[in-house]
């Protein structure tokens, strides 16, 4: 059996792209993991799956698996690799697609960036999901079982759920010690990524992202909007936000309360591929 794939990334968020419109593969865990694993496979953050579309009005279904095989609500940087991926086969520009958690729409621009309405945000401990009696934009949690030291953290969901911590630098954050920790935090029942952002000025932040699935990746699309949007209501940030990543920079707007999210930045093809099974 052959199996065709395309590898992108976004900002370095790098990404095996699956197009089961044009072929028929059954996804196994053992499958995933086998590819992603990055000495004796492809190696990936996330798989990306464009299937059918179940709805009428829609391009394309989007499924998202993270590295260590589990399937996720959104990725931002992979939405916008999958609308360039879309674009090379229809010759269209303007997409809408069905994920776990609604619809996005996708726009590949004349400069071959992507903007993406990403969905809108939630601070709803029950849609996070996120173990707290009522929403706020900070919670205090305890960071090991002695309950000794504790962490300020933004909880949000903007389709898959994240931790908002503001640092003085993320040079020095210390995101390989805490990232893990707050990843599997029982106050996070389906785990979280989670970022470490850092103000410059009101319209540009620094951020590290301790991706869920993962470990730290050089981009997080969704962190991105989750740091903008967690520092426009409490850092003073003021849209539209620069978020300067490892691998790159996102923009970011928001207007607010109830509003979707806009996000763009690059999405770049890497190579086509097959593999023999
Ligand atoms: N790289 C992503 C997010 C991918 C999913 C995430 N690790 C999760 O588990 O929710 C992005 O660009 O948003």
């Amino acid at each position: 059996m052959t199996i065709r794939f395309t590898k992108m990334h976004g900002l370095g968020n790098d990404f095996f792209v699956l197009d089961l419109r044009a072929q028929d593969v059954e996804l196994t865990s053992e499958r995933i993991l086998a590819w992603s694993d990055r000495h004796r496979g492809v190696g990936f953050d996330q798989l990306l799956v464009l299937e059918p579309a179940t709805q009428t009005g829609v391009d394309f279904k989007y499924r998202i698996f993270n590295a260590d095989g589990s399937e996720v609500e959104h990725c931002g940087n992979g939405a916008r690799c999958v609308a360039r991926f879309a674009q090379r086969s229809s010759g269209q520009s303007d997409f809408v697609c069905e994920t776990a958690r609604g619809l996005l729409t996708l726009s590949v621009l004349d400069d071959q960036q992507v903007k993406v309405a990403m969905g809108i945000p939630t601070f709803k401990p029950s849609e996070i999901p996120f173990v707290a009696d009522d929403a706020a934009l900070n919670y205090n949690l305890p960071l090991y079982p002695d309950q000794a030291s504790q962490i300020k953290v933004g909880a949000l969901a903007i389709g898959n759920p994240h931790a908002v911590v503001w640092v003085s630098s993320t040079a020095a954050a210390p995101v390989e010690e805490l990232g893990p920790i707050l990843e599997s935090h029982p106050r996070f029942p389906n785990r979280v990524n989670v970022g470490f952002a850092e103000r410059v000025d009101e319209h540009e932040i620094n951020l590290r992202v301790f991706e869920r699935g993962v470990g730290e990746t050089e981009a997080c699309g969704t962190g991105a909007c989750a740091a903008a949007i967690h520092g426009m209501l409490t850092q003073g940030l003021v849209s539209p936000v620069s978020v300067h990543l490892p691998g790159g920079t996102l923009q970011i707007d928001w207007q607010g309360m109830g509003e979707q999210v806009i996000m763009t930045g690059p999405a770049t093809f890497v190579y086509d591929g097959e593999l023999s099974e």
